[in-house]
């Protein structure tokens, strides 16, 4: 159900926008550099910084995590030609965003330091001159549609407890001032770099935050083609913003994208190859999730081009190495996101109702999970634990219970090895209550138990190598 719809923009692209940065040296590294630019610009910019200070660590942790080039949105957009009053194009600005032609941004805010560095422009702290409150102030230089598009997306997302609020929009000669909501908690991929593997209810309860601001920026019409952890921002208290909506595009029900756009790493097979829908954030979103995981991206190579090949062809083995220690419903979460075929990939609906991400953080089944440890301590079968109230009629009257058989020695040692053997052994029984038929035989049932190994049992070594 669309909530609120203020028109629509689907594009049909053949040209890519000519977006150059306003300087190289704005970015601190080579693959920072490159971010945002079409596939053309970006062979040609790649020329340009080969031998200056762009050039940067393109084979450290954080530059494979956080992929190499990045496309502008490409296509017409609905908005009226660039250098004019953003507020006359943008017909839907909401009355709650002060917009300020007359007055300056300096009137009403004291612009502080640069926090962060952005295409087209900085990112700066600022206070209001009336209470002193924070926030965040974006320049951006007039002269592109997609500029306006940002703001005009931001102000239909606004409200959102997972979506940067768009606080206030000021506007002089040259630039755009965007007085946003303050994430102080820095990016996702910094913390991802720092933190390296996530364990598997950490980064269950990351995601599904996550997935429910995607699924909602896909319910109000709105389709990303950014998500990555460099545009997934933090608040002091750890809650997710998705953020930069640079190259975020407006759909309408059934209409399709076209136009390379998106990060190197991330972007879906289908952007490389022609139209596209919302489900390009979802195979991004699986890309995310893969690195939460098991601290690496999936599709690797030493240039995009390589990259790209891998995204349309390479076969994900989930049975092996590292795999072999996460639970297999997660993995059976990630390769239904990663789906080449994008009608059996799933929507943001069926990735919140995944058994897994049910698992681990739906309440009624995390209290059977303490009990269930409990309990196991005290030898009850293992069997007996993992049926979650409320499935019991729906697993009575299948007769069947796709459990595994553990022993109550499995479980001894932490919370995370306890969840690992249960996430499988519950998560295959909710399946049979959640899914719908078709999806279910595509489940992974286990056939013997599943090794106690969980992803906290991950080294810091791993997760330098993995990066
Ligand atoms: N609301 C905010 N609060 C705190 N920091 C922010 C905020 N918005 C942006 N930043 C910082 O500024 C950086 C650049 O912002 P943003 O991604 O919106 O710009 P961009 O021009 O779209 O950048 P990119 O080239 O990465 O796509 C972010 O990575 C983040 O570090």
């Amino acid at each position: 159900m669309r909530k609120k719809r203020k028109g629509s923009e689907a594009d049909a692209c053949s040209n890519f926008l000519e977006i150059l940065p306003p300087t190289c040296e704005s970015r601190s590294s080579f693959s920072s550099c490159k971010l945002h630019f079409s596939f053309e610009d970006y062979a040609r910019l790649k020329k340009r910084c080969k031998d200056d200070a762009c050039a940067g660590p393109v084979g450290s942790c954080k530059s494979r995590l956080a992929g190499i080039a990045t496309a502008p949105a490409c296509g017409s957009s609905s908005l009226v030609s660039a250098g004019r009053g953003l507020k006359r194009k943008i017909g839907c600005i909401d009355v709650a965003t002060r917009m300020g032609r007359k007055n300056k941004i300096g009137d009403n805010y004291v612009l502080d330091s640069t926090i962060g560095q952005g295409k087209f422009g900085s990112v700066r702290l600022c206070r209001s001159r009336v209470n002193g409150a924070e926030f965040a102030c974006k320049t951006l230089l007039k002269g592109e549609d997609i500029v306006h598009r940002e703001v005009e997306i931001m102000q239909h997302l606004s409200g959102h407890p997972g979506v940067v609020t768009l606080q206030a929009v000021y506007e002089d000669a040259k630039n755009f001032h965007l007085v946003m909501e303050l994430c102080s908690g820095g990016r996702l991929i910094d913390q991802m770099v720092k933190e390296g593997q996530y364990s598997e209810r950490r980064a269950a309860n990351i995601f599904k935050e996550l997935m429910l601001i995607i699924k909602y920026c896909h319910e109000m019409g709105v389709v990303h083609r950014d998500i990555k952890p460099e545009n997934i921002l933090l608040t002091t208290s750890g809650k997710l913003k998705l953020a930069d909506f640079g190259l975020a595009m407006r759909v309408a029900n059934g209409q399709s994208l076209s136009g390379l756009a998106g990060s190197t790493a991330y972007v879906a097979p289908e952007v490389l190859s022609g139209n596209y829908s919302e489900k390009v954030d979802i195979w991004s979103a699986g890309v995310l999730l893969h690195a939460l995981l098991v601290g690496f991206l999936p599709f690797q190579g030493d240039s995009s081009e390589a990259v790209f090949e891998a995204i349309k062809n390479v076969k994900l083995n989930f049975h092996t190495g590292i795999w072999e220690s996460i639970s297999k419903p997660a993995r059976d979460l990630i390769e239904r996101m990663l789906t080449r075929d994008v009608s059996v990939r799933i929507t943001a609906d069926e990735v919140l109702s995944h058994p897994w991400i049910l698992f681990y953080t739906e309440r009624t089944l995390k209290t059977l999970s303490i009990k269930s440890k409990s309990k196991n301590e005290l030898g009850v079968p293992f069997r007996q634990l993992a049926i979650a109230p409320g499935l019991e009629s729906d697993t009575k009257r299948t007769g069947n219970y796709p459990l595994v058989e553990g022993s109550s020695e499995t479980s001894s040692n932490s919370e995370e090895q306890d969840d690992c053997a249960l996430v499988d052994a519950l998560t295959v029984a909710i399946s049979h209550v959640r899914i719908s038929e078709p999806k279910r035989s595509r489940l992974c049932v286990p056939t013997s138990p599943i090794p106690q190994q969980c992803s906290s049992n991950m080294n810091a070594n791993n997760l330098c190598k993995a990066f």
